[in-house]
């Protein structure tokens, strides 16, 4: 009886909303990024058990294990990247590592090429996001407060000092926050400060634009191929703060071209350069 009123109910719910997800483009690319969402909840819920057994609490090794759970996320959702200059990353001790920030997807291509002993800064907010913010709690990521200027600099620069005691790697988003409309953000020059403060190399490394398969606005979200390029470190040595200017606007010309080119995408025309960070 009690089976029997299930598939009364089950059955044509399940149905309708197959039917429902069919008939409309929104609800399809809702219910995927909510399955992803859900999928990272539940391999975070299920992947700080395993760091806090292997690795005791937070520490950059607890990366690794990360980093191998979220490279099988991939084949769920069909993506590829095709990645060049991965040898740029072989730099004794640490760096800084630069990348464009288009989407949640991101966290797929930094897991793909995530160099050993490096963390990324985010911003605080993502503590909160449940086992999420845990797993990245764990894995050591730094947390910032982008409304607090002040803040985010002095939490930087204890960054700095334990790059170099700890041989660690920050991976960091200059254009502080996800932008998918085709084109880079001006750089924020907070990763430059950190390099040339602790005199250590940039490693820029971009990923080509998502929107032939990732687009909200058209509710896109199928299969695709990134083309990822890790370019040569640009060192830092023997440079004061009066460089950081020079050195986040060579980084922002070198990883805007690179953008198009492996975008596929002709430099944008008719003076759409957007003004640098100053
Ligand atoms: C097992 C399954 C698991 C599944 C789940 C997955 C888990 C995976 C685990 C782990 C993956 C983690 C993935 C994390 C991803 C996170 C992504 C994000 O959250 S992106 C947002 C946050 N990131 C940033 O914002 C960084 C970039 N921002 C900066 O560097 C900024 O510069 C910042 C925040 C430091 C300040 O931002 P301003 O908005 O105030 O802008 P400005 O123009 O840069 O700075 C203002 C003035 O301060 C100076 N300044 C900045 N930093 C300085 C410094 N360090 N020292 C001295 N002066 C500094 C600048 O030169 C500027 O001054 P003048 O205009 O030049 O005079
Ligand atoms: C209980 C709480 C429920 C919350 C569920 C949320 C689960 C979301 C899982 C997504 C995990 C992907 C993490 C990637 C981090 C990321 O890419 O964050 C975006 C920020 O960089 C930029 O922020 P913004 O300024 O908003 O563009």
């Amino acid at each position: 009886m009690e089976s029997g009123g299930l598939l009364l109910w089950a059955l044509p719910s399940a149905l309708l909303l197959a039917l429902l997800l069919q008939l409309s483009p929104r609800l399809r690319f809702r219910a995927k990024v909510l399955s992803y969402c859900a999928l990272c909840l539940m391999a975070s819920a299920l992947t700080a058990p395993a760091c806090l057994l292997w690795n005791g609490g937070r520490t950059v090794e607890n990366m690794r294990i990360i980093k191998n759970v979220v490279r099988s996320f991939k084949y769920l959702y069909g993506l590829r990247f095709d990645v060049k200059g991965l040898e740029h990353f072989q730099v004794e001790g640490p760096c800084v590592i630069v990348s464009n920030h288009q989407s949640v997807l991101d966290m797929m291509g930094l897991m793909e090429i995530l160099p050993d002993r490096c963390v990324q800064i985010g911003k605080r907010e993502l503590l909160y996001f449940g086992s999420v913010g845990l797993i990245m709690y764990l894995g050591g990521v730094i947390f910032i407060n982008r409304k607090s200027t002040s803040n985010a600099k002095s939490v930087m620069s204890g960054v700095g000092q334990a790059m170099t005691t700890d041989n660690v790697k920050v991976w960091i988003y200059p254009e502080g926050t996800r932008n998918g409309n085709g084109d880079l953000l001006p750089f924020k020059k907070g990763a430059f400060h950190l390099a040339i403060q602790t005199q250590v190399p940039v490693i820029p490394v971009v990923y080509s634009s998502f929107t032939t398969f990732y687009n909200p606005e058209k509710n896109l979200f199928t299969s695709g191929r990134i083309r990822v390029e890790v370019l040569p470190p640009i060192h830092t040595s023997g440079m004061t703060a009066t460089d950081v200017t020079e050195l986040c606007d060579t980084c922002y010309t070198t990883m805007r071209e690179t953008f198009f080119r492996l975008s596929g995408t002709a430099r944008r025309v008719n003076g759409s350069t957007p003004h640098l960070a100053q």
